[in-house]
């Protein structure tokens, strides 16, 4: 075990988080295969995740001890809300995903609860809650996606959800979101640290019922 808060988590929740980072809707996404129902069941509930996800950011901007980390993650809200969303639109109309679906879908378990997670850490108003989800939320896509000399799928439904978690500013991102956990980590009494804790694991294990969630037939909550 290390010293470093962010690297005690990750090594707390190792398993779990291996699971996210080589599950099968990753690989299928990197090779090219994913079945396009599930792919498109997960494109419709992770653009309900993002909306909250961007509410998260608002959070942590809002909670931050300073104006640096509020620059950075202010950077960041503005790439999810460019590039990213520009992505969702296109994916969307390649799958023939209808407007409705876009904007009011129904709603997997676990895009609820991820959702629930994410308003409460944004509720709590510490900056080291909202460090501990976007960690994981970050972190995991950045372990999962991001693998030295891969070649990207053709099409580019697969190929720019890769890239969007395989270039330099989001391994920068991360890069600072870390230590910036430890950062905040060193500052917090253990009951913070502990309740920062909480939030990392259920982040955690929510992004494990995500991906599985996907491949379950609709409506089998
Ligand atoms: C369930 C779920 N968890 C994490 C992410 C990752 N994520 C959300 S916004 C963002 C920024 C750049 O893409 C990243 C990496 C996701 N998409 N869906």
């Amino acid at each position: 075990m290390t010293d470093r808060f962010s690297d005690a988590l990750q090594a707390l929740n190792q398993p779990v988080w291996d699971a996210c980072i080589h599950h099968r809707f990753i690989d299928e996404m990197r090779a090219g295969s994913l079945d396009d129902a599930v792919l498109r069941r997960y494109l419709v509930q992770d653009y309900q995740f993002i909306n909250q996800f961007v509410a998260l950011l608002g959070a942590a901007i809002a909670s931050a001890d300073g104006f640096a980390p509020r620059v950075r993650l202010a950077q960041f809200a503005a790439m999810i809300t460019s590039d990213e969303n520009t992505y969702f639109q296109r994916s969307f109309d390649t799958l023939a995903v209808s407007q409705q679906e876009r904007e009011t879908p129904p709603l997997n378990l676990p895009t609820v609860q991820f959702q629930a997670l994410m308003g409460q850490a944004a509720r709590s108003q510490k900056y080291a809650n909202c460090l501990a989800v976007l960690c994981v939320a970050e972190g995991l896509y950045l372990d999962g996606f991001d693998q030295p000399g891969q070649s990207l799928p053709p099409r580019f439904e697969h190929a720019e959800w890769i890239s969007l978690h395989a270039n330099d500013f989001f391994r920068d991102f991360v890069g600072w979101l870390r230590p910036e956990l430890d950062r905040m980590g060193e500052s917090i009494d253990p009951d913070a640290r502990a309740e920062a804790a909480d939030y990392f694991s259920r982040a955690v294990a929510l992004e494990q019922a995500f991906f599985d969630h996907v491949y379950q037939p609709p409506s089998a909550d």
